[in-house]
C-alpha cells in the first residue's frame, strides 16, 4: 500500500515533453529554441524530446544540430521519410499520435508558427484533448497566460485534463537565451522512430505542391533586431521602395499593415498583427501605421517603438516610446541620408 503511494507520487514527479521541431538548412529554427526554452518551465525533472521529421542530409545535419544545442534536451527523435519534409497537418498529426501512444508524454508543445498552428490542434483532436494555445507565459506547470480579443485581455487558464497537455507559445515570449544552463553538455543521444506501423504514403486530403519564397538578404521578420514597417500612409507599392532603402541601412525587416497588404502595396508575408506575423524586435519602426488594435496586437511587445505620424491623435503614440509627429515622406528620406553606411 505504502509502496504503491510512493510509487504513485514517484510517477507524478515524472514529467516528459515532446517538442515538435522545425528545421531549415540543418539547423533548428529559433522559434524551435523557444519552445525548449518554453518546455524547460514545465519542472525541474523534465525529460525533453524534440522531434525531427523529414529526409535527407538536412535532416541528419539538424538532429546532430539538435543534439548539441543544449542540455536540457533530453533526446532527438527522427522519424525519416519523405511525407514529413513538409509541414502537412495530416501526416504530422499522425506522427505525433503515434509517438503519444508510444511516449505517453506529459506535455507536447509547439512554437505558434504556422506549422505549429496547422499541425498542433489536429493532434490534439485526435487524442482528444484540448490544446492551449499562444501562451505567452507559463506561471506553473498547468497555468497558462494567453492573450484574447487582440492582446486586449490577458488570461489565465489552468489545465486540467489529462495528458498531453499540448501547448503552442508565442515565440517572441521565450527567448531561447532563457533556457537554464546546465553544467553537463554532452550531445543528446539521437533515436530513429520506428515507422512501420505509419502510413509514409498519404498526406490525407492534402497535397504539397510548392514553396515559394522570395530570395533576400535581409533578416526574417520574424526574428528581426530591427524592423520598419509601413502603413497605408506609405500610399503606394513604389513608395515602400524607402522603406527598403531605410530598411538596407539599418539592417532591419520590413513590415507591413494589413491595409498596405490589401492594397497590394507589399506581399502578405510582410504583415504583422492579429492576423499576420507577431513580432517583438529590439526597435520597431511605424510610419504611416494609425496603431488599429489589431496590428499592436503583433508588435505591442517590441521593445523599443517609434511612431511616425503626421496625426497628432493617431493611436499608434499610445504605445510608442518615441513619436514623431511629422510627413513620412520627408521623415524617411532625411533618415536614410542622414544614417551611417552599414558595416
Ligand atoms: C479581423 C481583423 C483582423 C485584422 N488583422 C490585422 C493585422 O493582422 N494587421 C494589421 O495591420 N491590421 C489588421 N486589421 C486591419 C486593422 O483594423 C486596420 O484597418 C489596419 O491596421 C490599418 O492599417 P494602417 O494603419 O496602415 O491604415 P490606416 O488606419 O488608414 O492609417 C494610415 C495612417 O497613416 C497616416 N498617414 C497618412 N499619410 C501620412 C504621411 N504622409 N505621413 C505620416 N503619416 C501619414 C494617417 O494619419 C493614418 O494614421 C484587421 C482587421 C480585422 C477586422
Amino acid at each position: 500500500m505504502t509502496q504503491n503511494l510512493m510509487c504513485e507520487r514517484h510517477l507524478e514527479l515524472v514529467i516528459s515533453t515532446l517538442v515538435l521541431g522545425e528545421h531549415e538548412g540543418g539547423f533548428l529554427k529559433p522559434s524551435t529554441l523557444s519552445a525548449v526554452s518554453a518546455a524547460s518551465s514545465f519542472g525541474k525533472d523534465n525529460s525533453i524530446s524534440i522531434l525531427l521529421g523529414g529526409s535527407g542530409s538536412d535532416l541528419k545535419k539538424a538532429a546532430l544540430h539538435a543534439a548539441s544545442t543544449h542540455p536540457v534536451i533530453s533526446q532527438v527523435l527522427v522519424a525519416d521519410a519523405n511525407i514529413l519534409m513538409h509541414p502537412l497537418a495530416e501526416p504530422w498529426a499522425d506522427l505525433v499520435h503515434l509517438l503519444q501512444k508510444k511516449g505517453a508524454y506529459s506535455y507536447i508543445i509547439s512554437a505558434s508558427s504556422s506549422f505549429g498552428k496547422n499541425v498542433l490542434p489536429r493532434a490534439a483532436a485526435i487524442l482528444d484533448v484540448s490544446p492551449i494555445t499562444d501562451v505567452i507565459e507559463i506561471s506553473e506547470p498547468y497555468l497558462f497566460v494567453r492573450p484574447i480579443y487582440a492582446g486586449n485581455a490577458l488570461c489565465t487558464v489552468r489545465y486540467t485534463g489529462l495528458d498531453p497537455c499540448m501547448v503552442t507559445i508565442r515565440s517572441t515570449s521565450f527567448p531561447p537565451s532563457s533556457i537554464p544552463t546546465a553544467v553537463e553538455s554532452s550531445a543528446a543521444p539521437i533515436s530513429q522512430v520506428d515507422l512501420s506501423t505509419f502510413n509514409k504514403e498519404t498526406g490525407g486530403k492534402s497535397r504539397w505542391l510548392k514553396l515559394t519564397s522570395q530570395e533576400t538578404d535581409r533578416p526574417d521578420l520574424g526574428n528581426a533586431r530591427i524592423i520598419v514597417t509601413g502603413g497605408r500612409g506609405l500610399k503606394s507599392a513604389e513608395n515602400f521602395k524607402l522603406l527598403d532603402k531605410l530598411a538596407e541601412k539599418l539592417g532591419a525587416a520590413v513590415g507591413a499593415t494589413r491595409a498596405a497588404v490589401d492594397a497590394n502595396f507589399v506581399p502578405n508575408d510582410l504583415q504583422v498583427g492579429q492576423t499576420g506575423k507577431i513580432v517583438a524586435p529590439e526597435l520597431y519602426m511605424a510610419f504611416g501605421v494609425s496603431g488599429a488594435i489589431q496590428h499592436l496586437a503583433g508588435m505591442r511587445d517590441s521593445k523599443v517603438i517609434v511612431a511616425v505620424n503626421k496625426d497628432p491623435d493617431a493611436p499608434i503614440f499610445q504605445v510608442a516610446d518615441y513619436g514623431l509627429v511629422a510627413d513620412l515622406f520627408e521623415v524617411i528620406p532625411e533618415l536614410i541620408e542622414k544614417l551611417p553606411e552599414k558595416k
